[in-house]
């Protein structure tokens, strides 16, 4: 059976053509012939078009210009290297000396062959350039696999907006730290768009084409953080059953987003810092060390220097991954950028679930008073809610504010309630505030963890600790 695949042969000897063309032709199905160099870019293009594109070309050194110094060689294939990076190209020449061997692989030939061939040679030679071409456009196809994949995981779902003077701010700051490789740190209450600001520190930064990595340390399991930051190897602990590679060597290029910084338990830092100083990881069970070139970007809404206080964090791991700290505002201090959110969410869920809505000056001017204890995960939330609820034409506010979870009449009145009487709060203070939702979206979910978490936009792991937090 013959082989699939394209060859060109390239000689001014007629007779060389017909005899490498009758024995290539018993075993491959496409061999092109040519004794003018000056048609190889067209054939190429012609056999692209035809879905046939050439995957091999035997190249004489030679031709009659210039007919024993093989420059004429090294011309032509720079010029197919330069039309197509993926053909592999096989030099030939009666005047073969072991010097013009090297050079012509030095410039990019696959192999080098002396006229005149012994058959098998040749087709020895040939067989290996074409299982040379097909590993190359495998790796031509899985490298655009890759850029393809590290484009979508680079690209979060919304825009990163801001108007208030805190989020300019916020994006010079991000501007400059992007064209360092400096580790930073990210600090805010959640909701505030510390992942979305890990994003556009990547997507700022010279690894932008590389791979972003994130990891939800809130979610990690407490005996399986190293192996998810640094990887095992098959048999290193009872569930090992293949090796695994960890986040930092996946990031390897790019950068690593670790998420919730706060929740890596203390005996799993030191390994954390020895990886950042030394810029190489161990997977567990292995012996072998691995280079590692990442930007750390870390997150967290915890307090880390009180946490080094109370001995929960260690100092020397905080000055290690905050050289630029970058804080978001908590939504209610930059309440100016309310109207731009709102806006965007609006169109965002208008456009999703076919409407066509608008906010009135009053409700806006509402929205900006209220206190968002949520940030603005909680407006995005609310703001889909109230499209999804309102009947007529204007967005229906009652059902937005200060109820993330709830679409009861009681509730909606409640928060109408709420909206109104911003001035009566009985307490600002954010953890009576966030223990309350916490307690309100549980009620409503009748103690479901995993709906209350959902309704209050809360991965399991942050919801969880919340619980415990509050003793729930
Ligand atoms: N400036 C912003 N512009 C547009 N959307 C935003 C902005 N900030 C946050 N969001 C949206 O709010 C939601 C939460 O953002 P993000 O996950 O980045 O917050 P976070 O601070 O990492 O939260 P957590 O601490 O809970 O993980 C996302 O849907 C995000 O798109």
């Amino acid at each position: 059976m013959k082989h699939s695949g394209s060859l060109l042969i390239v000689d001014d000897n007629p007779d060389i053509l017909i005899a490498a063309r009758l024995l290539l032709k018993q075993h491959y199905q496409s061999v092109k012939t040519t004794d003018n160099p000056f048609d190889i870019a067209g054939i190429i293009n012609e056999q692209r078009k035809l879905e046939q594109p050439i995957d091999v070309i035997l190249l004489d050194m030679n031709f009659t210009q210039d007919s024993i110094s093989g420059k004429e060689g090294f011309y032509w294939l720079k010029k197919i290297i330069e039309q197509d990076a993926n053909i592999v190209v096989l030099l030939m020449t009666a005047y073969g000396d072991i010097q013009l061997a090297v050079d012509a692989i030095k410039a990019g030939a696959s192999d080098f062959i002396a006229k005149p061939w012994q058959n098998e040679q040749l087709l020895g030679a040939v067989t290996a350039a074409f299982s040379h071409a097909k590993d190359k456009q495998q790796v031509g196809k899985l490298t655009r696999q890759k850029q393809g994949l590290n484009q979508a995981l680079n690209t979060p779902n919304f825009e990163f907006l801001g108007q208030s003077n805190a989020m300019q701010q916020v994006f010079s700051t991000i501007e400059k730290a992007a064209q360092t490789d400096a580790n930073i740190l990210i600090t805010g209450e959640s909701g505030t768009g510390k992942e979305l600001t890990a994003h556009a520190i990547h997507q700022a930064s010279m690894r932008h084409s590389q791979t972003f990595m994130s990891l939800d340390m809130g979610a990690v399991a407490q005996n399986l953080f190293e192996s998810e930051l640094f990887g095992h190897k098959k048999g290193a602990f009872t569930d090992a059953k293949a090796d695994h590679i960890g986040k930092f060597e996946l990031a390897q290029g790019g950068s690593l987003f670790l998420d919730e910084l706060g929740n890596l338990p203390l005996e799993h830092q030191a390994k954390l810092l020895a990886a950042l100083q030394n810029r190489q990881i161990t997977p567990v069970g292995s012996s072998k060390a691995v280079d590692i070139d990442i930007r750390l970007i870390c997150a967290t809404n915890d307090n880390l220097d009180q946490a080094v206080s109370e001995g929960r964090f260690r100092q020397d791991l905080l000055y290690r991954i905050n050289t630029v700290e970058i804080r978001l505002p908590a939504l209610r201090e930059r309440s100016d950028g309310i109207p731009l959110l709102a806006n965007y969410y609006l169109k965002h869920f208008a456009q999703k679930y076919k409407r066509s809505l608008t906010i009135s000056d009053d409700d806006m001017s509402a929205l900006c008073q209220y206190a968002w204890p949520g940030n603005v995960r909680e407006l995005a939330h609310a703001i889909e809610r109230a499209v999804i609820l309102t009947e007529g034409d204007k967005l229906d506010i009652s059902s937005v504010v200060g109820n993330s979870a709830s679409v009861s009449t009681d509730e909606k009145t409640q928060s109408t309630e709420v909206l109104n009487n911003v001035a009566q709060y009985d307490t600002f203070d954010l953890d009576i505030l966030e223990q309350r939702t916490v307690r309100a979206a549980l009620k409503h979910h009748q103690g479901n963890v995993s709906h209350a978490a959902k309704a209050l936009g809360l991965t399991r792991g942050a919801m969880y600790r919340r619980l415990e937090k509050y003793g729930l």
